[in-house]
């Protein structure tokens, strides 16, 4: 990501000419792109492994994305199926995860939004059976997806604009019932347009998910004295990362 960024920056002809020669930011990429790639092909062999197997046992397979590429004869060409694997890996594992740091840090430091986040979730896990003290309530898409202060917390975790001030409640309609329309050109973290991102509902469900899970089992502190900052990348993942403690909630 942080090379992506560089050539955003250089002329284009500049990071070029550096690929050519493999120096600087590109002779990285391409020795990550290197790792990335048998990363690849490994879990590719491994799969078909585990698909042989599968077969002679005749016992059913897990629905994954790698499967559904590798079913499919139009993305027979190796090199074509590593090129949308490390796309995924880059466009759907990195902004999420990066976005949830940044979520929980603001979190973190605001306790009265956990408080009222908790409150949404509170009449979810009253109708699931937990089985046991200290079992941990796991939250499902079906459960989340209508918290509308849940959204507006996440929404404003990834909102650049005046990015000081955490205040969930600006996504909220005005008597607080469910959430404002904010068109996707006024709210760019995924883009407006053609290029809009096209895992925004998968981002958000995933982030929904996480969020509930971790708020209702665990209490979320900040590791004193940690310089938090954004690196230079496009998508502003953590400097230094995120220390924090979770701490088993009684619940
Ligand atoms: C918080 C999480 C995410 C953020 C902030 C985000 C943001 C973006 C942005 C800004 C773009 C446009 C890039 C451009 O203009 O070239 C984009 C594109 C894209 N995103 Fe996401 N994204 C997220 C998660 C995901 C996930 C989970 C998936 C897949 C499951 C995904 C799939 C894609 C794809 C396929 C594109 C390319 C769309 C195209 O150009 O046709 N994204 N994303």
């Amino acid at each position: 990501m942080e090379v992506v960024c560089f050539r955003h920056m250089m002329p284009s002809y500049c990071w070029k000419l550096m690929r050519w020669l493999n120096i600087g930011p590109e002779k990285k990429l391409n020795v990550e792109h290197t790792l990335l790639r048998r990363f690849i092909k490994e879990m590719m062999e491994r799969r078909n492994i585990k698909t042989w197997q599968v077969n002679n046992d005749e016992e059913e397979e897990g629905v994954d994305i790698v499967s559904f590429f590798l079913d499919d004869p139009c993305y027979a060409n190796d090199d074509l199926f590593c090129a949308i694997t490390i796309g995924y890996m880059l466009v759907a594992r990195d902004t999420v995860g990066i976005a949830l740091t940044w979520i929980f840090y603001n979190l973190a430091q605001n306790p009265n939004i956990v408080s009222i986040i908790r409150n949404e979730l509170s009449p979810v896990p009253s109708h699931k059976v937990v089985a046991g003290v200290g079992t941990m309530v796991i939250f499902e898409p079906d459960e989340t997806r209508s918290l509308s202060y849940l959204r507006a917390a996440l929404m404003e975790g990834i909102w650049g604009k005046d990015c000081l001030d955490y205040n969930p409640d600006r996504w909220l309609l005005k008597d607080g019932n469910g959430l404002r329309y904010v068109p996707p050109h006024k709210f760019l973290a995924f883009n407006s347009g053609p290029r809009m991102c096209l895992g925004k509902e998968i981002a958000v469900m995933q982030m929904m998910i996480v969020v509930a899970s971790t708020l209702w089992n665990f209490d979320v502190h900040l590791e004193k004295g940690q310089s938090i900052e954004p690196k230079a990348s496009c998508i502003l993942e953590m400097k230094n990362g995120l220390m924090v403690k979770l701490k088993k909630r009684e619940v």
